[in-house]
C-alpha cells in the first residue's frame, strides 16, 4: 500500500458515432469508434479518513466536488464491491474541457478506479475494473482502455481497433458545455420529425469499413473524409454557432471536421503537427471558440504514473 499515487487519463474523440434508435431503457445502441488523444486529467489519490474531492484547473469551478463527481462515485463503487471503507482524498488536476463531449468526467471515474485500487491494495483484475467502469457510465470503460476501440451496446462493449502511426488533432473548445442527455434527446426529437426515433425506425448502427481501413493504414486524409457523428445535427440544433466553428476550421485547412461526441467541442484533423499548429492559430484568430488545443493520438488509457 502506498500513501499517495497519481493516475494520468486521456480525453477522447469519437471518430465515428453511429447512433441507433432509442431503446426501451432510454439508452441508444451505438457503433462508435473511440480515439484517445493526448490531452489529460491527472487524479492523485492519498490516504485520508473519509472520501473527499478537490479539483484544480481552468474549469474547476464548474466541476462538482460532492458525491456526484464521477471520481467519487467510482471510489464508492469500488469500495462497496470489496467491502472496504472509501477512505481517500482524490485531487483532480483537470485539463480536459468540462461537458465538452471529450469524456472528462468518465476519464476521472476510470482514473479513480485505478488509483483507489492501488491505494487500498485491492489487486482488482482488469476484467473487474472494466465491469465496474461499465456500471459507472457508457464511456468509462474506454477511458480505461485507451488507444482506439469500437464501442458497441451503450458504448461500453469494446473491441480494439488496429491503427498505424499518429494522427494530429485540433480542438476548438466552446464557451459553456452541452448536456449529453439533452443532445441524445434532441437527436430523438429530430428523428421523430423525420419518421421515428425507436429501434424499429432507425437502422442498426455499424462500424464504417472505410474508416477502419484509414485507421489501420495511418491514412489521415482518408480518416478525415470518413469522420462521422450522428449526434452532430442535434448538437448544431442546440448550438447553431458551432456551424461557424466547423467552417472556420475547414477554411483553415483541416482535412476533417466534426463535433466531438455530444459536443460542443469541435475536433479537426490535420495532415501533420505543423498543419495542426497552423489550423489552431487560424481558429484562435477566428473568434468562433473560447480556446484552442492541439493533441496527437492514439495514446494509452488510464495509467498509474
Ligand atoms: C455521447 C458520448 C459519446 O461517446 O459521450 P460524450 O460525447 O457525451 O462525452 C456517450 O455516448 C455518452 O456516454 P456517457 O457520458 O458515459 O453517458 P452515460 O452516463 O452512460 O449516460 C448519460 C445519458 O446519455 C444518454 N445515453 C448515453 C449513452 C448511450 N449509448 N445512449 C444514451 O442515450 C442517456 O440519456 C443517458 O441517461
Ligand atoms: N470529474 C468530473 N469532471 C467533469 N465533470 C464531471 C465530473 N464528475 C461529474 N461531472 C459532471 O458531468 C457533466 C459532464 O461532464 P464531462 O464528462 O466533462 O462531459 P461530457 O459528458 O460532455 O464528456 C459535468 O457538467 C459535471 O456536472
Amino acid at each position: 500500500m502506498s500513501s499517495s499515487l497519481t493516475v494520468r487519463v486521456p480525453a477522447k474523440v469519437n471518430v465515428q458515432l453511429a447512433v441507433g434508435g432509442r431503446r426501451a431503457d432510454g439508452f441508444h445502441g451505438l457503433a462508435t469508434v473511440f480515439f484517445a488523444v493526448g490531452l489529460y486529467d491527472h487524479v492523485t489519490a492519498s490516504a485520508a479518513d473519509a472520501l473527499t474531492i478537490t479539483v484544480e484547473g481552468p474549469d474547476a469551478a464548474v466541476v462538482p466536488t460532492d458525491d456526484s463527481n464521477l471520481a467519487a462515485r467510482a471510489a464508492r463503487l469500488l469500495a462497496a464491491r470489496y467491502g472496504v471503507e472509501p477512505r481517500a482524498h482524490l485531487h483532480i488536476s483537470k485539463d480536459i474541457p468540462v461537458a465538452g463531449g471529450m469524456a472528462g468526467g468518465s476519464a476521472d471515474g476510470a482514473a479513480a478506479l485505478v488509483a483507489c485500487d492501488a491505494l487500498w491494495g485491492l489487486g482488482a483484475s482488469r476484467e473487474e475494473l472494466f465491469e465496474l467502469a461499465g456500471e459507472l457510465g457508457s464511456d468509462v470503460p474506454f477511458s480505461l482502455h485507451g488507444g482506439v476501440a469500437l464501442g458497441e451496446g451503450r458504448g461500453e462493449r469494446l473491441t480494439r481497433v488496429e491503427t498505424s502511426g499518429s494522427f494530429h488533432w485540433v480542438f476548438a473548445v466552446a464557451d459553456g458545455g452541452l448536456s449529453t442527455p439533452a443532445v441524445y434527446g434532441e437527436c430523438d426529437r429530430l428523428r421523430e420529425l423525420a419518421g421515428g426515433a425507436d429501434e424499429f425506425s432507425v437502422p442498426a448502427p455499424a462500424a464504417d469499413p472505410k474508416l477502419l481501413a484509414a485507421l489501420a493504414e495511418g491514412d489521415a486524409a482518408a480518416l478525415g473524409a470518413a469522420l462521422s457523428n450522428d449526434l452532430q445535427p442535434a448538437a448544431l440544433s442546440l448550438r447553431p454557432s458551432l456551424a461557424d466553428t466547423l467552417r472556420a476550421g475547414q477554411d483553415a485547412g483541416a482535412i476533417g471536421a466534426l463535433v466531438s461526441g455530444s459536443g460542443p467541442t469541435c475536433a479537426f484533423l490535420a495532415k501533420d503537427a505543423r498543419e495542426a499548429a497552423s489550423v489552431a492559430d487560424s481558429l484562435a484568430a477566428s473568434g468562433t471558440c473560447r480556446n484552442v488545443r492541439t493533441a496527437a493520438g492514439p495514446v494509452p488509457g488510464a495509467v498509474l504514473l
